[in-house]
């Protein structure tokens, strides 16, 4: 199976390199083009990928067509891969906010086609992908266009209508999940620890918990609840957090990424 992809970006790569070292495909199975020729034909040379010319070539050359560009290219893009486009093909759009029908509308109403909303932890096979299937992909060209998400972490099915708060709990949340990792790490370097210290500390206290929560299949609430001795420190903690505001300011930051993502405000 050809996979190409139209967009060699911080995304593509993290898929790139997570299929890599799943081994899904030999390497010259990926093909690659984006909009500077330099930067994809050196990242194709660097890992033993095909580079192409243009996106139609991409296109015809492969069996898988990965859409791995910024939404306000996508448009256009797709136009002029349009007619590259045939139903032995399947296409998998990871762009944010373009749904399935836009994607049909804009090449053609017959195609196999994937929405997905991967996240850049895709890159160490520890993805967190949403995916929507067309009525046209099926069966094993469905199974095959899973497996793509598959090889680098978890799928998770969802209606269209959710992908917006997916992708602002999942795909952006690796940076906010990262922004209080470097919170965490900050305020140790208050208090004297060196900045790497600091952020392996952080780094790997969250990853603890974010493993151990999921392995307890206990709520956040009850891991908590366990770590907060009656009358300790944790509770403290806890509280001045909640009088700072940490509840609201998540959710406020969520909403924003909704709203820039649907140009929909929840308020
Ligand atoms: N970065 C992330 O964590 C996630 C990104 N996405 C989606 O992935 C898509 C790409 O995002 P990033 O990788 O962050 O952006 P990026 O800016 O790093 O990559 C965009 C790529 O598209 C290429 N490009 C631009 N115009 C082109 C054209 N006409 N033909 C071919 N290639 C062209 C650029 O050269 C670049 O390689 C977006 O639609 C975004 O919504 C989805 C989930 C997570
Ligand atoms: O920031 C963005 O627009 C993309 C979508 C999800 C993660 N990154």
């Amino acid at each position: 199976m050809k996979i190409g992809f139209i967009g060699v970006g911080a995304m593509a790569q993290a898929i790139i390199q997570g299929l890599l070292n799943a081994k899904f495909v030999p390497a010259n199975d990926i093909l690659v083009h984006s909009a500077h020729k330099a930067h994809y034909e050196n990242y194709a040379a660097a890992y033993g990928l095909t580079a192409q010319e243009t996106n139609i070539a991409l296109t015809q050359n492969s069996d898988v067509v990965v859409l791995a560009v910024v939404p306000k290219v996508a448009a256009n893009v797709l136009r002029e891969i349009g007619d590259a486009l045939n139903p032995t093909k399947t296409l998998i759009s990871i762009v944010s906010g373009i749904s399935l029908n836009r994607l049909a509308e804009l090449t053609d109403y017959n195609l196999p086609i994937l929405r997905s909303l991967p996240n850049i932890n895709s890159e160490y096979g520890q993805g967190m992908t949403a995916v929507a299937a067309n009525e046209n992909l099926v069966d094993q060209r469905k199974q095959a266009a899973l497996a793509v998400f598959k090889a680098t972490g978890e799928v998770s099915e969802l209606p269209e209508d959710q992908f917006a708060v997916f992708s602002a709990i999942s795909g952006s949340a690796v940076a906010y999940v990262d922004f209080f990792i470097d919170c965490l790490s900050r305020a140790g370097v208050k208090y004297g620890f060196g900045k790497e210290t600091a952020t392996k500390i952080a780094a790997q206290t969250a990853l603890g918990s974010a493993q151990s929560l999921l392995a307890s299949k206990k709520t956040p609430a009850e891991m908590i609840d366990k770590v907060c001795s009656p009358g300790g420190d944790t509770i403290a903690g806890i509280l001045a957090m909640e009088q700072a505001g940490m509840l609201n300011s998540v959710v406020k930051g969520i909403d924003a990424t909704i709203e820039k993502s649907t140009g929909n405000s929840s308020k």
